[in-house]
């Protein structure tokens, strides 16, 4: 490692732990920055332009000040250098082995359209337009301009917007977008999907599902042949796979099959982009060098939507469906629903169709009438798993770590700290909250209590950290 690569760690680490960028930032923005020498003089490298103006306008003031201090006082540059990024993804790209071998037919369904733009005659080209855009599968209402923006997914926005512009560019080819249930993943990868179809219908697109992939490979399992599945998988220029998280697990054969089609796609420059539950590291059961594969590209975290930006969506919802929806209407569905998008959209039109069938306005009373049930399962009861699974996804470990028996302080605090939220959160005993963590005794759960308090008290970083799960958890 050189010196200017170990000043970067340190940097990292700092702004970490000063709390100036949070992990998700980190991931978005900062793990494929480089740190190099330029005549002796330090400077900072990325890929793109897109993700050099953002970090330039938001952290760079604090990020160069502490890179100049452990630079005994020497300056920093920060540039852009496309060929370097490109390189480095190669290497990894390369280091990869690439799975070969294939064996005879499977039937895919297959787009039987002449994509020749000659062959298209002006009476029919409208039908043919629309088939073309069936066999991508992509829904035509998932797209950019239906699709709100605000803090939480502004990034994942702009991002895809720009792969629209170049689809395939190795700084973010693969793209690999996370977040929880309901969020605008799908929505997102399928408005990139309809903006690159807009500009070129002859592109070939295909949107699924990571379970839709398995079935095609069982197919062709079934049939003992695998040559239609690549030849149709590797033929496309853009391949939006959904919920990749799916094909982790014990289905080595669709692995197998994934990473040589991924790879292959990638090699030749075709856009891959996925949708997940988590990070690329945090998916159990899958094969690490797809899981390196994954965090190669650009990686995006799209965050549970903002009171303004729930808002945003019910009034849009409604204006797309001619219905008027007065703000404060929207505002008290909004402030009651707020874990995802899909729960507002349910909630919105179970008030719309209270207010038709009771043939009254749409107001609050009857908003508060039609979502009384929902209401009440919003003041969520949280269980162990769910702080679990909170924790390990904020502080980036796995659950079967945050179980296990390792004491590094990287899986120990988080679990102390999970720990605390179970007893603090939730009616379980002592002995039942130790059974939860890997069958642990009660007193290493009231040791866990005691150090968490201690640690709220004089470190700061701890105390927001755990007011920010508690919020998270009772979201
Ligand atoms: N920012 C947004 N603006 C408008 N609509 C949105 C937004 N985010 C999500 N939605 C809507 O919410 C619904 C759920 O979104 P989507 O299916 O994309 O979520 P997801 O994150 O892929 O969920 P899952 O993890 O279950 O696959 C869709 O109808 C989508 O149009």
């Amino acid at each position: 490692m050189t010196e200017f690569e170990i000043v970067w760690q340190q940097c990292v680490m700092l702004i970490k732990e000063q709390g100036i960028i949070s992990d998700a930032e980190y991931n978005t923005w900062f793990r494929n920055l480089i740190p190099r020498a330029n005549n002796s003089k330090m400077e900072v490298v990325a890929g793109n332009r897109l993700i050099h103006d953002f970090i330039n306008k938001k952290y760079w003031a604090k990020v160069s000040s502490i890179l100049q201090e452990l630079n005994n006082g020497t300056e920093v540059d920060f540039i852009v250098d496309k060929p370097v990024a490109a390189k480095i993804t190669q290497e990894i790209g390369n280091s990869s082995n690439l799975l070969v071998k294939a064996e005879p037919v499977l039937e895919i369904e297959s787009v039987a359209i002449s994509r020749s733009k000659n062959s298209i005659k002006p009476k029919v080209e409208k039908e043919v337009l629309t088939q073309l855009h069936q066999s991508t599968k992509l829904n035509k209402d998932f797209t950019f301009d239906s699709l709100i923006r605000g803090n939480s997914n502004q990034l994942a926005y702009a991002i895809g917007m720009h792969i629209t512009q170049d689809p395939g560019n190795r700084n973010h080819n693969p793209l690999f977008v996370y977040g929880g249930v309901g969020l605008g993943k799908t929505h997102l990868m399928q408005a990139i999907g309809n903006e690159i179809y807009r500009k070129n219908p002859n592109a070939k697109i295909r949107y699924l599902h990571a379970n839709d992939y398995i079935q095609d490979v069982v197919k062709a399992s079934m049939r003992q042949g695998f040559d239609e599945l690549k030849r149709y998988y590797n033929g496309l220029d853009l391949l939006l796979m959904d919920d990749i998280q799916f094909i982790a697990g014990d289905k080595t054969k669709t692995q197998e099959e994934f990473f040589y089609t991924f790879n292959n796609l990638l090699d030749k420059g075709k856009q891959v982009i996925m949708t997940c539950d988590t990070f690329p590291k945090n998916i159990n059961n899958l094969n690490e060098r797809l899981i390196s594969r994954f965090a190669s590209g650009l990686t995006v975290e799209i965050q549970p939507p903002e009171l303004e930006m729930r808002v945003a969506i019910l009034k849009n919802k409604a204006l797309r469906s001619n219905i008027d929806l007065d703000d404060e209407v929207a505002f008290f569905i909004g402030q009651n629903i707020k874990s995802n998008v899909r729960e507002l959209e349910g909630a919105l039109n179970k008030v719309i169709y209270h207010a038709k069938f009771s043939r009254k306005g749409l107001s609050i009373a009857i908003a508060k009438e039609a979502l009384i049930d929902i209401i009440a399962s919003e003041v969520r009861t949280v269980s162990i798993d769910d702080i679990q699974k909170v924790v390990c996804d904020f502080y980036k470990i796995k659950i079967s770590d945050l179980l296990s028996s390792k004491r590094t302080q990287l899986i120990a605090r988080p679990r102390q700290i999970a720990m605390t939220l179970s007893k603090e959160l939730t009616q379980h005993s002592l002995p039942a909250i130790g059974e939860a963590f890997g069958g642990r005794d009660h007193t290493t759960v009231l040791h866990a209590q005691k150090t968490i308090s201690q640690l709220r008290e004089k470190d700061e970083k701890i105390e927001r950290e755990y007011k920010l799960l508690i919020q998270m958890l009772q979201n």
